[in-house]
């Protein structure tokens, strides 16, 4: 069924403000992580991960309930490696112990965006603890190697159109694949811990070749050491994501633009928010030098 939210009257955005700046401050102390790339990425993914089990056929799943603090859904085969993400928030949450898991993981990957250089993303809390027996089941998140049919029919699943799908993809200009993760190999050519629309201009211009990697599957390699899973790759062979994926390659404030807007809605899927509740925008750290 629908979820309501309801917002900690108790709260203004000077405490929401805090636990942002307590994220931002260990992604910047844990510097080291995944060599040297840090936590921002994966903090991306497990925001997206917790709002991506969204099914608007029939009101299940989506970040509001915070079911990714269970086994079911953290060992979900799709979210390997997102542990490392829950445990960096662990210490989070023992400190703002009032905050809901739903607002933790989706504020984590607003701050990881904003942290990363990346445009303000507007955020909403309100999200409420469910038990464990509402965790959807596993399987809800999408399979890298779909082509583009696939892809579009995936995001039709949420209610994106074209454009929310493309710019959503396009934080893949953060982090890499990790063979032992996903069974990807993402060479370090472009990882990356600074948002921007590279990945966009790497899909368009690099020298693309499909080979085997270690794990015996199919991905896209160039010669400079960056890499596209057949998922990314999709984007280039339908007219219509082409058509965006040059814009974004050619426009990073658009790409800034439409992606804020469609993350927002991403986080948010599922969630009936009251009329009245205005979001906050946070400030980045250097901001509040
Ligand atoms: C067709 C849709 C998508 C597919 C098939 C897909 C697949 C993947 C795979 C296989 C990985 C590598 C995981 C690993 O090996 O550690 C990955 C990483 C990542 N994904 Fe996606 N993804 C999709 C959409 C998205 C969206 C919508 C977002 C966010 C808005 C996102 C954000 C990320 C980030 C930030 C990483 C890097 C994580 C890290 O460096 O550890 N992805 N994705
Ligand atoms: O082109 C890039 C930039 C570095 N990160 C990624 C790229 C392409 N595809 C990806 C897919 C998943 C995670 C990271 C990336």
């Amino acid at each position: 069924g629908l979820n309501v939210a309801i917002p900690n009257k108790s709260k203004s955005i000077k405490d929401y403000q805090n636990v942002y700046n307590d994220i931002a401050e260990k992604i910047r102390e844990e510097d080291e992580f995944d060599n040297y790339i840090g936590y921002g990425p994966i903090l991306v993914r497990i925001a997206w991960h917790s709002s991506g089990t969204f099914d608007k056929n029939n009101m299940t799943g989506g970040s509001f309930g915070g079911t990714m603090r269970f086994k079911k859904e953290i060992n979900d085969p799709s979210n390997a490696g997102l542990k490392q993400a829950d445990e960096f928030l662990a210490p989070i949450y023992k400190k703002h112990s009032w905050i809901s898991h739903g607002d933790l993981y989706t504020l984590a990957g607003v701050t990881a965006v904003q942290e990363a250089q990346g445009p303000k993303i507007p955020w909403r809390p309100g999200r409420v603890d469910q038990p464990e027996n509402t965790t959807p089941e596993n399987g809800r998140l999408p399979d890298a190697t779909g082509d583009s049919s696939y892809v579009r029919n995936y995001f039709g699943r949420f209610g994106f159109n074209d454009t929310e799908i493309v710019a959503l993809i396009g934080a893949h200009c953060l982090g890499k694949t990790h063979l032992e993760n996903s069974g990807f190999e993402g060479p370090w050519g472009a990882a990356s811990n600074v948002f921007s629309n590279e990945f966009f201009v790497n899909l368009l211009n690099e020298n693309w070749k499909l080979q085997k990697n270690a794990a015996g599957n199919e991905q896209y390699d160039s010669p400079k050491g960056y890499m596209m899973l057949p998922a990314d790759f999709a984007l280039r062979q339908d007219n219509k994501f082409l058509k965006l994926v040059k814009a974004y390659a050619n426009d990073q404030d658009l790409f800034f633009n439409d992606f804020a807007k469609a993350y927002v809605k991403l986080l948010e899927s599922g969630i009936h928010f009251p009329a009245d509740q205005k979001p906050f925008i946070f400030k980045t750290l250097d901001e509040q030098e």
